[in-house]
Order: C-alpha cells, then sequence, then structure tokens
C-alpha cells in the first residue's frame, strides 16, 4: 500500500438479487479520518452499497457482488476472505439500536473476549473507553451491570456504536442511524460520530436526512435508480451540483 492508497475503495462494484441488478458498477474510495454520505430517495441501493463493503450481503440468498472492494489495496471481494476479521475492522451500525439481551458491560466486551482480551483491569479500560468514545459514560458508569434493554432507544444505538468502537475498526459503516431518534439523541451521534472522524476513523453513512449530511459529513455521493450519480465534497454537492437529477432530488421535485 502506497501513501496514496486510499484506505477503502471499489472498483465497478455491481450487486445483484437472484439476478436482478440493484446497483450498477459503482467506483468511490473513503479515506481515513472522513465521513462520507449517501443519499438518493428510497430504493436507490444506498444500503445494497454500504452493506457491500464488508460483505454483509454476502450472507443474504441469492445475492451478488461483483467488481473489487480495496481494503488498504487489497482486493477483499473473494472468496478466501476471512469475514469474521474483516468485519471487526469495517464495522456496522444499524437503523434500530440491536444490542445483545446481556448487560451494558456484556455489551462492549463479549466480542473482544472471544478476540482473545482477558483480565478484568483490560476488560474495565475498554468498556470505559468505548462508552466514552460513544459519549455513553456518564450516563452508564454506575449501572453496567444492568440490562441493555433498559436503556432508551438513544442510549441503546450509542452502545451499539460503543459495542462497534471497542473492536478498533478502521471503518465504520452506518445505515440511518439516527431515523429512529428524536433530535437530542440525533444531535449526540451526529457528535460521536464527528469524534471518530477526529480520531482517524473512516465513517460511511446512509442518511435520508438532507441537513444530516450537510452537518456531519465532508464528502456527499448521491444514488438514483441503482447509479452512483455524483461524488463530491458535502458544501459543493449541495451548493453546486452538477447533474440535474441531483439538483431536482436537493430542491424536492423528485424523491
Ligand atoms: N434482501 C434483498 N432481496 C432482494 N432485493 C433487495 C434486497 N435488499 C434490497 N433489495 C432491492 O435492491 C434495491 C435497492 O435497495 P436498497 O435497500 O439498497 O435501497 P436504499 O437506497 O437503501 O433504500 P432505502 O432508502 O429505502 O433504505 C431495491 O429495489 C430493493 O428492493
Amino acid at each position: 500500500m502506497t501513501s496514496t492508497t486510499p484506505l477503502l475503495a471499489t472498483e465497478d462494484v455491481t450487486v445483484s438479487y437472484s439476478g436482478k441488478e440493484a446497483l450498477h458498477a459503482t467506483s468511490l474510495s473513503f479515506e481515513r479520518g472522513s465521513v462520507t454520505a449517501l443519499i438518493g430517495p428510497s430504493g436507490c441501493g444506498k444500503s445494497t452499497f454500504l452493506r457491500s463493503l464488508n460483505l454483509m450481503n454476502r450472507e443474504i440468498p441469492g445475492c451478488r457482488i461483483g467488481g473489487s472492494i480495496l481494503y488498504h489495496g487489497k482486493d477483499v471481494n473473494t472468496r478466501g476472505v476471512d469475514t469474521y476479521q474483516l468485519r471487526k475492522q469495517i464495522g456496522m451500525v444499524f437503523q434500530q439500536p440491536n444490542p445483545f439481551r446481556k448487560s451494558i458491560r456484556e455489551n462492549i466486551a463479549f466480542a473482544p473476549k472471544r478476540h482473545g482480551l482477558s483480565g478484568k483491569a483490560n476488560i474495565d479500560a475498554l468498556v470505559e473507553e468505548s462508552l466514552r468514545a460513544a459519549a455513553l459514560w456518564d450516563e452508564v458508569k454506575d449501572k453496567l451491570d444492568q440490562s441493555a434493554y433498559a436503556l432508551s432507544g438513544g442510549q441503546q444505538q450509542r452502545l451499539c456504536i460503543a459495542r462497534t468502537l471497542a473492536m478498533h475498526p478502521d471503518v465504520v459503516l452506518m445505515d440511518e442511524p439516527c431515523s429512529a431518534l428524536d433530535p437530542i439523541a440525533t444531535y449526540s451521534i451526529e457528535e460521536t460520530i464527528r469524534d471518530m472522524a477526529k480520531r482517524g476513523i473512516c465513517v460511511v453513512i446512509v442518511t435520508h436526512n438532507m441537513e444530516q449530511a450537510a452537518r456531519v459529513s465532508d464528502k456527499t455521493a448521491f444514488f438514483l435508480l441503482g447509479d452512483m450519480v455524483e461524488f463530491g465534497p458535502t458544501p459543493e454537492l449541495f451548493s453546486r451540483p452538477k447533474d440535474k437529477r441531483l439538483d431536482d432530488y436537493l430542491t424536492g421535485r423528485f424523491g
């Protein structure tokens, strides 16, 4: 890998479900310490593209991913790739918070312990570090052994982010992480996203909320009907869209 190799890139990635193409040849690259928003109307392939980045769609029967997914310059869209390891490095946060039916502490510690972390002091340190990184520590530090299900929706989503961060990922994929949350919980998650980028993590986020894309992202990609239509720095893309279809979308003429 050279200094100019992007952390993560796709080359002509196509995705089909049972032979029907949902995403047409998409080439994009993502840098360390950046936030990229994926926008576009419902059904245009945003989640499909996001899920291809850590090969999540491979678990769907009938789904086929074509093209190259270059992580640290190496194609991971191959048969031999260790998807368990890949998803540790390229983590995912879903639309609906999905904590484990376990304590707050175990939600964080479960996967790192399976990956070999041991010793109470090490585990406690990781739990605290991860919860702090997701801006949840102060709210839960006195009830780490309570069920994660007793937390609010916004707290559960921050716990899911903390759980992902505990694996020290390079990349975090987020699929509409705030769509089930109120504005205050949303604000807190957006702050966490910016903090993650400051710490060098590459974040890719699907959002339907244009204000959110403008607030959190450095770059934006606009998808339409399975095509990636326009990609660029977020302020430029929003203020001077090059493609008329993006202009129409931003001004509410369709979508
Ligand atoms: N598991 C699946 N099986 C079959 N088809 C699917 C599956 N997931 C998505 N598709 C199809 O792929 C296309 C793109 O869907 P996708 O969910 O990627 O779009 P999206 O832009 O993320 O939409 P939304 O904003 O509504 O979440 C749609 O036509 C959808 O019906």
